[in-house]
């Protein structure tokens, strides 16, 4: 019988996969790249006109809420190509509404980042 872990053993080592999960996401999704270039350049912005604690909050939750989804709507694409490799409506169906998921928030990202620097450009 194999060994039991710590629980706390088995959490870091949950760490440590999820890490590896996120950095494999930057490594090797474009969109995921993009993201957080965009990220990187609302971090340099929000230094820059000096956004509040209130617009820091929006700003980085919006940020994570959208690399978050992209992530989750990546982990799907590769189930349904692991799962399913060839054409299927029903496939097509679930990677449209994954896809659509990103595309909402992101709409929400764009309407805060607007709210917040619009005012500071203009
Ligand atoms: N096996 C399939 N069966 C039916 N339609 C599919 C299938 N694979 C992809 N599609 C259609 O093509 C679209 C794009 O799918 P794809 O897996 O290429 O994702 P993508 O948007 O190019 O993702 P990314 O660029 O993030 O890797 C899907 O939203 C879906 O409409």
């Amino acid at each position: 019988m194999p060994k039991e872990e710590s629980f706390a053993v088995n959490r870091i080592k949950s760490v440590g996969f999820a890490l590896r999960g996120a950095l494999l996401l930057i490594k090797t999704e474009a969109s995921i790249k993009i993201q957080v270039f965009l990220a990187i350049a609302v971090t340099i912005a929000g230094f820059y006109y000096e956004i509040s604690t209130t617009e820091w909050i929006f700003q980085i939750f919006a940020v994570s809420l959208v690399v978050g989804i992209e992530g989750a709507n990546t982990a799907i694409e590769k189930i349904c190509d692991f799962i399913h490799p060839d054409f299927d409506e029903r496939i097509g169906f679930i990677k449209d509404v994954a896809a659509g998921a990103v595309m909402l928030v992101s709409i929400g990202a764009i309407i805060v980042g607007c709210i917040i620097y619009l005012p500071k450009i203009f």
